[in-house]
């Protein structure tokens, strides 16, 4: 099988060259240019232009940072509108808002092609694994016909239905996933300023009905001041925005996903940002050191 992948960053580096180690032909293309040479390496061709991928590939998959990145790529020049129509797909797994799948999904549609979005649950080791949890939404025939590269990038698909319920999950999951950061993070803080063991902590956490795998691998990292960048903070306080904008538009109140927002926002505003997610503890650390002083 023949696709397009636009898109190199943490995520998109690791699932393009997933793909090619099981044998898929993968045309590569990414803003930066120069980050296609390790594609190359593996394999891989490379488009000059998102619209140049598209037209070389009946299948294009996207792995871009934001909504603004996703937009970007379709509409503006040499983007994937220019050559995507009848008997091509596009398939959008960066973690967006439902309303901008929406807008990419009748762009294509209205050009003839067919859209998939499918953004993923997992990180920069799942993706490396193979071991993605895949939640689409959109045409069916093209998801049906993503099912090879699906097996290959994760460990289990979903299905979703019409298009925003992929995004509205994947936002859904990250935002419990942030406030379980914050809350991982204000438990350190607080076994460690009230003269308790937050290595101790993580130990007792692990044995208990709270125990999960992100509480794992994180913790001990945290614990070295060590955040080499997963899942970049950037990409995790813009899941808070948009699953807290989720939550205006269908009057849930969420506070305590306003609240790690507010953290995860000033870990952005000291210069945190391109850091790994549980940075946010730096920001928590200092709140437990200025109460004390
Ligand atoms: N990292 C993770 O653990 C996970 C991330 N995600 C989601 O996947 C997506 C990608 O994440 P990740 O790989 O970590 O992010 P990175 O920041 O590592 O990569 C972002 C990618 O988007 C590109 N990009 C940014 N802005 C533009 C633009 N205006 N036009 C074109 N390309 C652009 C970058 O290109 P360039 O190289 O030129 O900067 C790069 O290829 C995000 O939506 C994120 O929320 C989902 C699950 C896990
Ligand atoms: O979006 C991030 C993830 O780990 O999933």
């Amino acid at each position: 099988m023949e696709v397009g992948f636009l898109g190199l960053g943490i995520m998109g580096k690791a699932m393009a060259a997933n793909l090619l180690r099981h044998g898929f032909r993968v045309t590569v293309w990414n803003r930066t240019l120069s980050k296609c040479q390790e594609l190359v390496a593996l394999g891989a061709a490379v488009g000059e232009t998102p619209a140049d991928v598209v037209a070389k590939c009946r299948y294009t998959i996207a792995m871009l940072s934001d909504p603004s990145a996703a937009l970007s790529v379709v509409f503006d020049k040499d983007g994937v509108l220019e050559q995507i129509g009848e008997g091509k797909g596009y398939v959008d797994m960066s973690t967006v808002d439902a309303a901008t799948s929406c807008k990419i999904s009748e762009a294509i549609k209205q050009k003839g092609g067919v859209f998939v979005e499918a953004p993923v649950s997992g990180s920069k080791k799942p993706a490396e694994d193979g071991q993605l949890v895949i939640l689409a939404a959109g045409d069916k025939v093209l998801y049906d016909d993503m099912v090879p590269a699906f097996d290959v990038l994760g460990k289990k698909s979903f299905f979703l239905g019409e298009i925003g319920n992929g995004a509205k999950m994947k936002l859904v999951v990250n935002m419990i996933m942030g406030s379980m950061m914050n809350a991982l993070s204000e438990g350190l803080s607080l076994a460690d300023n009230s003269g308790l063991s937050p290595q101790t902590l993580l130990d007792v956490l692990d044995l208990g009905a709270i125990a999960n795998p992100m509480f794992k691998l994180k913790g001990p990292s945290m614990l070295q001041g060590s955040y080499n960048p997963a899942f970049p903070l950037k990409h995790q306080q813009k899941d808070m925005r948009l699953a807290l904008s989720l939550g205006d538009e269908n009057a849930v109140s969420m506070p305590v996903a306003a609240a790690s927002n507010e953290a995860f926002k000033k870990a952005r505003s000291l210069g945190l940002g391109d850091l790994d997610f549980s940075a946010v503890y730096e920001v928590l650390k200092g709140a437990g050191d200025s109460g004390k002083a």
